[in-house]
Parts: structure tokens; C-alpha cells; sequence
């Protein structure tokens, strides 16, 4: 056995499980209550690794943290940044010394943050880790050539120096590269001194980030016009109003316990709002689009194991569910797709490959296509060591499937799960699972 590695032993799970708190919400409520000169309280926070990167890197553009307290397993932050204040006599100039902006593996941080700290009079320099350095910024670097804002790179992507202060502008840009450059942009433009627009070239996917995003900003009193579906009205001098800012369940997460139910784990779920915004809570009507059933109780939401049938499910504007789905289809009983998966490849891995390649080590029947995948139902899965590319979400996809093999399954790299999940284990052998390993997979 590999150090960095755990063997989970074929067990079906059953019990309560807490989902965590949304992430993709965690890091608006942050931003938000960090571009706010009034005190707010974000409550209902774990200390992911991406969640801790984004509140540092608040805390470099000015974000003061009065307070934190532990709640149960939760965080709640009092926020406020006084520096706001002083935006526009610094001619919407928030920093005036060079920084370096430490983003480690994520990608929201990153794309959030760039437009941000190009309020500044003196150079930014963003790094990252792992696969962060792979991942896409081009949206982003020909808005900053449009005004005439030096950048440069090392080489690859990451470090890159930024050189310039961002202008309220009519910005044009992808829709369907990453909607994380969207939402960056729509926080901050509000703050300066005139009207911008943001104008897709291409239709929008992963709408539903884009949806939080202005519901979020909405809730600290900031709005956004949409005179049609491509374009955004962004107007300037507006003014992120402290609040208290509850971030709700996640649906990301939840559908690794969804899937787990459909497989025949007894899972309730906890922690969870019926109706929300986020893109994945598609999780839900694709598990009954399959014949699974999900129920509703006052303990929380169930999903039960049911005969499941073949669907071709379009991932464009759920990508994060694809991992998770893959073992999903993989019980169904014919050949089920996967379409409009392209940018899961420029994720923390190439998700495509990742888990193509790793659950056909556990007897999967799964086919890379260029933008999705063919997935072949199977009656169960093998024991196998598997790896998670270093990919959180393949790490947890695995886990779930390991629920339905029939031997042991190793996971190397399981503690990726830092990234969204640190306490995936610890909830996985609550249910009952059977973890065993050198690694303190409890400590992540
Ligand atoms: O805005 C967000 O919180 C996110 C947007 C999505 O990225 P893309 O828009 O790049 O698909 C998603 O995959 C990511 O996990 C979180
Ligand atoms: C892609 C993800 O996050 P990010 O883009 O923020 O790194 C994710 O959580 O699956």
C-alpha cells in the first residue's frame, strides 16, 4: 500500500450526513461582505482549502476580519473593508504596493480576483498550484489588452504580473469558456465610477454560477440589468450594503450522497433547501429523470435505490455533477451519455480522462468522447487502486462507486478533498464506511 493512499473496504452506508455549505456561494458571501465598508456576518462556513485561500486573499485587498466563531463544525465570520471607502478619492485604486495574490488550486479565487486587484497602482502578481497553472485565463488577458493593462507571464500561465488599473468599459467575452470570469467582473464593476456592460460573444454555459453570483450581490443590495440573455448592465457607484449572509447546503456535494442512495447506500441528507439557485441542483431531477427516487422528509432529503434506465444528460451548465454522474449512469441499464462536457477537461484535472480512466479500472464501461462521455451500464464495480488525478471530485466520485464493488478499493491522493470536503472521510465513515491506511485521511 502507498502512503498517500486508503483502502476502503465493499460496505453499503447508511445514516445521517451534514452536507457542507455551497462553496461556489462561500467564496460570493466572502467577496461580497469583503467589498462592503458596512460590518457583515457570513455564517455557515467550512475551512476548505479554497475557501481559506479566498478569505486571505480578501484579507490582501483589504477585507478586516472582527470576528470569527465556531459554531458546531461551522464558521461564522464578521466582515467589513473600511478601505472602500476611500475607492474613489484613490481614483479606484485599492492597493498602491506590488502583492503577491496566493490562489493555490482555485480557480474561482483566481478569475474572481484578478479583476479585482487590478484596482491597483502598482503590479499584482497571482499564483497558483497544481492545475491552476494549466487552467485558462485568455478571457480575462484580452480584456486587459483591450485596456491597453500589461501583463506577463513566466513562461506558462502562472505566475502572471498584472500591470494597470481596471476602467468601467463595454466588455465583450466568451460565454462558454468559464462563467468564473463573468461573475468576477459583475462584483466589481458596481463599484466604480461609471456604467459598464458585460457582452457575451457566446452563449452562456454554467448559467446557474452566473445566477449566484447575482443573487449573492443582490442580497448585499447591488444590482445588475439583463435586457436580454447575452448582456449585462452593470451600473457604476453602487454600494455593497452590510447583511447577514447564511450560505446554503451544496448541492455539488450532495450529489455525491444522492448518487450514493440511488446505489443502494440509506443516506439522508441534512443541511439541504429544496429550492435553490445553483446549477447542480439539476442532481435531483436527472436521479428521477433515470427512475431513482428522491423524498423529502423532515429529517432531510433521501434518494432510494430504484431500477435505474439510460439518459443523455447535457453537462453544460452542471459540470461539476460529471464525475459523480459517470457512476450513476454506470448502474443504469443501457448505454447512457454525457454531451457538452468539454471544459471539464481544464478543471483540476481533465475530468473526462480522470474518471474514464480510473473507474474502468474498477470494471467501469466508459468511453472518452472529445466533449463527453459514452457511458455502458454495468451490474456493479471491481476492486481495484485507483487514483484521484489530484482531482477532489474524482476522489469523491470513486469512493461512492467503491460502495458498489466488490473488493477492496484503493484510493491514492484521496486527500484532494481538502479542496471542497476536508471532512469527506470523517462523514464516509460515519455512514458506516470501512477506511483503513497509514494516511490521517481523519485530518485533512
Ligand atoms: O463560479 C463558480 O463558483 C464556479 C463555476 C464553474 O466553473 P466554470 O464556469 O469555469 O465552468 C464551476 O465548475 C466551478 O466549480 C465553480
Ligand atoms: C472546478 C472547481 O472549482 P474551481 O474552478 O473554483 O477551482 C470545482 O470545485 O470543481
Amino acid at each position: 500500500m502507498k502512503k498517500n493512499s486508503i483502502i476502503i473496504e465493499p460496505k453499503k452506508l447508511a445514516g445521517k450526513v451534514n452536507v457542507p455549505p455551497s462553496k461556489s456561494l462561500s467564496h460570493r458571501g466572502i467577496m461580497c461582505a469583503g467589498l462592503s465598508e458596512d460590518i457583515s456576518v457570513v455564517d455557515n462556513l467550512i475551512y476548505s482549502d479554497d475557501i481559506v485561500t479566498t478569505i486571505e486573499a480578501m484579507k490582501q485587498f483589504g477585507m478586516q476580519v472582527l470576528s470569527e466563531e465556531k459554531v458546531g463544525e461551522r464558521y461564522r465570520l464578521t466582515l467589513q473593508n473600511k478601505s472602500i471607502s476611500k475607492l474613489k478619492e484613490q481614483n479606484y485604486k485599492m492597493i498602491s504596493e506590488p502583492m503577491t495574490v496566493h490562489c493555490s488550486e482555485s480557480g474561482t479565487t483566481i478569475r474572481f480576483l484578478m479583476p479585482f486587484f487590478t484596482l491597483s497602482s502598482a503590479p499584482m502578481t497571482f499564483t497558483g498550484k497544481g492545475r491552476l497553472g494549466e487552467r485558462p485565463y485568455e478571457t480575462f488577458y484580452k480584456i486587459l489588452r483591450s485596456q491597453n493593462i500589461s501583463y506577463e507571464t513566466t513562461g506558462g500561465f502562472l505566475p502572471v504580473t498584472i500591470n494597470g488599473t481596471l476602467r468601467p468599459d463595454r466588455f465583450q467575452m466568451a460565454g462558454n469558456v468559464s462563467s468564473q470570469f463573468i461573475s468576477g467582473l459583475m462584483l466589481i464593476l458596481p463599484l466604480l465610477g461609471e456604467t459598464s456592460k458585460i457582452e457575451l460573444t457566446t452563449p452562456l454555459e454554467s448559467k446557474g454560477y452566473v445566477d449566484l453570483t447575482l443573487d449573492t450581490s443582490r442580497q448585499f443590495g447591488v444590482s445588475v440589468e439583463m435586457p436580454d440573455a447575452q448582456t449585462f448592465v452593470i451600473n457604476g457607484n453602487q454600494y455593497y450594503k452590510g447583511t447577514t449572509y447564511t450560505v446554503e447546503g451544496d448541492y455539488s456535494q450532495a450529489a455525491f450522497w444522492l448518487v450514493a442512495g440511488s446505489l443502494g447506500n440509506d443516506v439522508i441528507l441534512e443541511g439541504m433547501q429544496k429550492t435553490s439557485l445553483q446549477g447542480d441542483h439539476a442532481i435531483l431531477e436527472i436521479v428521477e429523470r433515470l427512475g431513482g427516487k428522491i423524498t423529502w422528509q423532515t429529517e432531510g432529503v433521501k434518494s432510494t435505490e430504484s431500477p435505474l434506465a439510460t439518459a443523455v444528460v447535457d453537462a453544460s451548465q452542471c459540470p461539476d455533477l460529471v464525475p459523480v454522474l459517470t457512476v450513476l449512469l454506470s448502474m443504469g441499464n443501457g448505454t447512457s451519455e454525457i454531451t457538452n462536457a468539454g471544459r471539464l477537461r481544464i478543471k483540476e484535472s481533465d475530468r473526462l480522462k480522470a474518471i474514464c480512466t480510473e473507474l474502468n479500472k474498477m470494471g467501469g464501461q466508459v468511453e472518452e468522447l472529445e466533449e463527453g462521455l459514452k457511458i455502458k451500464g454495468v451490474q456493479g464495480f471491481r476492486g481495484a487502486v485507483v487514483d484521484s488525478w489530484n482531482d477532489h471530485r474524482i476522489a469523491m466520485a470513486l469512493a461512492i462507486a467503491a460502495t458498489r464493488a466488490d473488493g477492496p478499493v484503493e484510493i491514492t491522493g484521496f486527500e484532494a478533498v481538502k479542496k471542497s470536503y476536508p471532512m469527506f472521510w470523517v462523514d464516509y465513515e460515519k455512514l458506516g464506511g470501512v477506511i483503513h491506511g497509514e494516511s490521517d485521511w481523519r485530518n485533512l
